[in-house]
């Protein structure tokens, strides 16, 4: 049992504005400090206790510019390799809303280089498992969220959660013990790492999708991300049990809206009232972070008996004991040994003929049987050695023909090798041609559906109604690999046209649509990267066999020399060209290992990239929609307003842009007004037209255009020409008669831009 207190480490977050108010010092002894320095004056006139310093202690301090490469090594580790050992580990992230606990969990949704605690303990883990043969691991994923003091499994795969409500609940439950458990939180089995992070992945899109603006779960809510690990020697029946928590949890300013207790969230309001000039609402957390150091945990080794395996284990002593009493009372067993028996144990024989250590033993059991058939094959063997050395006294046999025939038979055992390596190879490309052509059948169904999809859409339509982020190879990849959110998003309704082509616009100037693209180069990147280092390797296996021949071929010709007696003791010399071809293939064997290394990396890092990707692909869809209701109701607002009103002229004013709802968001707000065909339309097939959306949005047909004024409201003053005149010019506030209402003439400038926008792109109707 190993008692020890939690581990607590400080993570400060880069900001471009901050003052310097706090000093770091690792240097210390026994830890590190962070040191937080308040001007006097200012602390008189915020805090009461007239403090200047605020002080605290950490295990270590990462200040702004730590990566997450560092983080991992420093705190991830060390508990992966507890927990690898059979003990449980927890690390969670406390702090305030947006600083950067989500960002050290799970990772930033942009760079692949920003993926947090939680892929990077994954990669680490099943790294481990690879490199230890002696053991069988089993990993299992949970993922849990709680808000409001109920649990929700976010590893629910149905892909139907449009709130958090509709996931799966979950019961917490505690036992007399103060032991936590967790009813109907589901497990799923990830073999590799691949499916770990899938796992991963589903419970972050299904969190995303579940979150509104009206309950920001990601900040109101703890989450729970648990490695299962069962470790156990193969025949043995003993297990290890670990689990590794990776918990997130809600903002501490935020915790009183998950229900726990609320004097935090007071502390919390006082302080950021006092200090808020820090501009880093930062000593709360760290006062958290000194008690929760005091806390000592107990680490136990979690090993257990399988049932199961200790069943079996002692069936076979049972079985044991018996043949050794039968031995020692005499009663032998007369049965015949069965033909497994037999291959078994020529195999036993063979392995420690062939074993040069002396220690090495032939463990066979009490069984008199199988001893006595084991002296028998020894004896045979000595007998055969005897008549073949007999020979070659009597002059049967050359020296060199009894080498050439133990380089036969060395021979024929490495092509049994060789052949045994090539139907692996055989099997391997098999595998990878089904694959191959599954992905074709899957391409050419979507070229299909594509081509279906176009000529169902009016020519001049086509080009804005193509779908999002399809481009080349790597889409293709990333709907291959995120296949779990490609079905996220397939599961809405198909966008109407006019709907489409707003959609079109919002990406485009959607704030994450630099990240998109650079993520979508660099996987491009990657993959050329890839295919190189593939044909590297094929290159470096050529090479190998080659050089094989050539050693074959050498010996060989080494061993002709001495049958034909040129060179008596060739066969014993050192041979430098032999020696040569030796060095040359373990180089490129080398060469082989670590390009395999840079693949397996690039593969990682290329699955990341994937992952972000969709990811990003299902929020842009996701703030699109959120977007579009928004401007639905806003424009049914509005449109309601109008009837009641009548059209008035006014002054000119300086106005915003509304705001689309969207942070980052740079796009005009589309109002959806605009998407109604003009009376008289000459392209009756505009986007829109059809009207689907609009009535979806609106209880009755939408207004023409010479039916809407510039502020929104229903009259026929405005002539279509007039409108596409204004539509095409340029928008300054002084070239329109405006309402004098802020609102209303923002909309109108938004909405003239939007329009502008489209014709532009569309071209004069
Ligand atoms: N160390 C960092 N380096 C770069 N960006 C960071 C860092 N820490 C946080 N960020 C960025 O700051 C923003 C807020 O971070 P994050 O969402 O992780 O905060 P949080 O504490 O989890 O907030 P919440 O409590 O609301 O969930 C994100 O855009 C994130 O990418």
């Amino acid at each position: 049992m190993v008692k020890q207190t939690i581990q607590i480490f400080g993570r400060i977050k880069p900001n471009k504005k901050t003052t310097a108010v706090y000093s770091v010092d690792n240097e210390e002894q026994t830890g590190a400090s962070l040191e937080f320095v308040v001007p006097r004056d200012l602390a008189d006139g915020f805090v009461n206790n007239k403090r200047e310093c605020y002080k605290f202690r950490f295990q270590k301090v990462f200040d702004q510019a730590t990566k997450q490469e560092e983080i991992f090594e420093h705190i991830a580790k060390p508990v992966a390799d507890s927990v690898l050992a059979g003990y449980n580990g927890t690390i969670f992230a406390y702090g305030q809303t947006g600083s950067g606990k989500t960002f050290t969990i799970t990772g930033g949704a942009q760079r692949y280089n920003d993926r947090g605690i939680v892929p990077r303990t994954l990669s680490y883990l099943y790294e481990r498992f690879s490199q230890d043969s002696n053991m069988v691991y089993t990993t299992n994923i949970s993922y849990l969220e709680i808000y409001n003091e109920v649990g929700y499994d976010l590893l629910d795969s149905r892909h139907e959660a449009s709130r958090l409500e509709d996931l799966p609940k979950v019961m917490i439950m505690e036992d007399p013990d103060q032991n936590i458990h967790l009813r109907n939180l589901s497990m799923q089995q990830s073999a590799n790492e691949e499916e770990a992070l899938n796992l991963l992945f589903l419970g972050d899109t299904n969190r995303m999708i579940a979150e509104t603006p009206m309950n920001q779960a990601s900040t109101r809510s703890h989450c729970i991300f648990t490695v299962h690990l069962c470790r156990r020697e193969p025949g043995s029946a003993t297990v290890r049990r670990s689990k590794l928590h990776l918990v997130d949890l809600a903002g501490s300013d935020r915790v009183s809206k998950t229900g726990l207790n609320g004097q935090l969230l007071t502390e919390a309001k006082y302080i950021n009232l006092s200090l808020h000039y820090l501009e880093q609402e930062s000593i709360s957390t760290c006062r958290f972070a000194q008690r929760v150091a005091l806390i000592k945990n107990e680490a136990i080794l979690n090993e257990e008996l399988d049932p199961a395996l200790l069943i079996a284990r002692l069936k076979r002593e049972v079985l044991s004991l018996k043949e050794e009493l039968a031995m020692v009372t005499g009663e032998q067993r007369d049965d015949q040994l069965t033909v497994e028996e037999i291959q078994k144990l020529e195999k036993q024989v063979k392995a420690f003929l062939d074993d040069t250590d002396p220690d090495f033993t032939l463990s066979l059991g009490p069984d008199m049987r199988k001893i006595q058939y084991c002296f028998s094959l020894l004896k045979t063997m000595i007998l055969d050695k005897q008549v073949r050395r007999n020979r070659h006294s009597d002059g049967q046999e050359s020296p060199a023909a009894t080498g050439m025939q133990e380089e036969k038979e060395e021979n024929s055992h490495h092509s049994a090798a060789e052949v045994d390596k090539l139907k692996e190879m055989l099997q391997q490309r098999d595998n990878e041609i089904s694959i191959l052509v599954k992905m074709l059948k899957k391409e050419k169904k979507r070229a299909q559906d594509a081509a279906a999809q176009l000529t169902s859409i009016p020519t001049d339509q086509r080009a804005s109604t193509m779908p999002l982020l399809k481009e080349g190879s790597v889409d293709a990849a990333s709907e291959n690999h995120g296949g779990r959110a490609a079905q996220h998003m397939k599961r809405g309704p198909q966008l109407s046209m006019g709907k489409k082509e707003a959609f079109e616009t919002f990406i485009r100037d959607h704030k994450d649509n630099l990240t998109i693209e650079d993520n979508k180069s660099l996987l491009k990147q990657r993959s050329a990267e890839t295919r190189r280092l593939r044909e590297q390797l094929n290159e470096s296996r050529d090479r190998i066999t080659e050089l094989k021949k050539q050693l074959e071929m050498r010996r060989r010709q080494r061993a002709a020399h001495g049958v034909m007696g040129n060179h008596k003791d060739s066969e014993e010399e050192d041979d430098p060209v032999e020696e040569n071809l030796r060095k040359h293939i373990e180089q490129e064997k080398l060469a082989y290992k670590s390009t395999i290394d840079h693949l397996k990396a690039l593969r990682t890092e290329m699955e990341h990239l994937q992952l972000l990707l969709e990811r990003a692909k299902i929020k842009i869809h996701k703030d699109f929609h959120q977007w579009w209701s928004q401007e639905a109701s806003s424009l049914q607002e509005s449109e309601s307003g109008a009837t009641a009103r009548c059209p008035v002229g006014s002054p000119n004013g300086a106005l915003q842009p509304s705001s689309p709802g969207t942070p980052g968001f740079r796009a005009p707000a589309l109002s959806s007004t605009m998407r109604g065909s003009p009376a008289g339309d000459p392209n009756p097939d505009r986007p829109g037209s059809s009207g689907q959306e609009i009535r979806s949005i609106t209880p009755r047909s939408v207004p023409a255009w010479n039916n809407i004024s510039l502020d929104g409201k229903v009259t026929d003053c405005t002539p279509l020409s007039e409108w596409r005149a204004i539509a095409t010019s340029t928008i300054s506030s002084s070239s329109f008669p405006l309402t004098g209402d802020q609102q209303t003439d923002a909309d109108i400038l938004a909405f003239i831009r939007a329009r502008q926008n489209l014709f532009s792109r569309a071209g004069p109707p």
